[in-house]
């Protein structure tokens, strides 16, 4: 994605890019070395929000199948380039929506509105009902969305175990008095805090890396300690940017079925993934993004099948695509 040319309107980035693909030797499937989780494993059972619930902070909780986050009418315009016209669409709680498009449709610009990032310069973005207005990067974690990045974004020079500790440390309420002194409070938060960013590394295959360094990790594991890091952050919503960018087809297939296992753990996914495939395979409902506007949306059997959704990824006229 092309620097930006608008100021940002969250906090600094602090995060130090990790390796890229190609800079970091990719994970191999199969190995044994970098084992995904097996659903199945009774001891990876995590449940979102277990130390805060989202009502402990002021926010409402909405039931199984409810609007969870709306984008309504979404213009963002960079100088001449309108990344977003007129987007509109919502994510049900419980359901893995896909956000699908060629190359510069406009999705991570979504993500970027939906996450404080951007200011829309026309339309709303609204959570639980409300609209997200001037919120802050931080201010919408708190509140419940978490997402993990195209190029990866980790504390290269911490551990995997501290890159998960700085996520579940967005919900702590003691301040640094309390962590002077120690304070019960504080010792009782600290290790909850701990017990949970070894929870979130075991649920994602990485406990055994606890103490390494994330810049020392290979390629698969920085993708998975970041999804750990958002899970941290105890969210409703779990956005991830190409989760599978770098991945071979056996670790996209174990990947799809960590993310339905993030699903049945009770978190939202929304999911920007160029692998059709993996997007088919695992999503609920895809909304189709070209050059800034919705051009589709429904099942991915209707997606499929959908002439103007094959016209823009074959860059043919939608008639000659039908
Ligand atoms: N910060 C920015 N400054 C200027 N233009 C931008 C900025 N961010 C995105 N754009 C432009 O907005 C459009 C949408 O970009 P975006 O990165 O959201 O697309 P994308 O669908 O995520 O693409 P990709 O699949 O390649 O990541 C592109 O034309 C891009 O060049």
């Amino acid at each position: 994605m092309p620097e930006p040319t608008q100021p940002t309107t969250g906090d600094d980035e602090t995060t130090t890019p990790a390796a890229s693909p190609a800079a970091a030797p990719a994970t191999t499937a199969g190995a044994g070395e970098h084992r995904l989780a097996d659903p199945a494993d009774e001891v990876t059972e995590i449940n979102p929000g277990v130390d805060i619930a989202p009502e402990d902070i002021g926010v409402p909780v909405v039931s199984e199948g409810e609007r969870l986050l709306e984008v309504d009418e979404v213009t963002l315009r960079f100088g001449g380039v309108v990344a977003l016209n007129e987007v509109s669409f919502h994510i049900n709680k419980g359901e893995i929506l896909g956000l699908i498009g060629p190359n510069g449709a406009g999705k991570t610009t979504c993500f970027n509105v939906m996450t404080g990032v951007y200011q829309p310069t026309s339309g709303a973005v609204r959570y639980l009902g409300k609209p997200l207005g001037k919120r802050k990067k931080f201010q919408i974690t708190k509140l419940g969305i978490a997402r993990t990045f195209q190029n990866i974004r980790l504390f290269a020079n911490m551990t995997a175990l501290e890159n998960v500790l700085v996520g579940v440390d967005a919900h702590h309420t003691t301040g640094v008095v309390s962590a002077m002194f120690r304070l019960p409070k504080h010792r009782k938060e600290e290790s909850q805090g701990y017990a949970r960013a070894m929870e979130l590394l075991t649920f994602m295959g990485l406990d055994g890396k606890a103490d390494e360094l994330a810049r020392n990790l290979p390629y698969g594991d920085q993708r998975r300690l970041e999804i750990a890091r958002a899970l941290a952050t105890s969210p409703q919503l779990l956005c991830l940017d190409e989760p599978a960018a770098g991945f071979n087809p056996a670790e996209k297939a174990k990947l799809m079925e960590l993310i339905r296992t993030i699903r049945d753990q009770g978190y939202t996914v929304l999911l920007i993934e160029h692998d059709m495939k993996l997007v088919m395979g695992v999503t609920d409902r895809i909304v189709v993004l070209e050059f800034g506007r919705k051009i589709a949306e429904g099942s991915p059997a209707e997606i499929r099948d959908n002439p103007a959704v094959i016209a823009a990824y074959l860059g043919v006229d939608e008639e000659d695509a039908s």
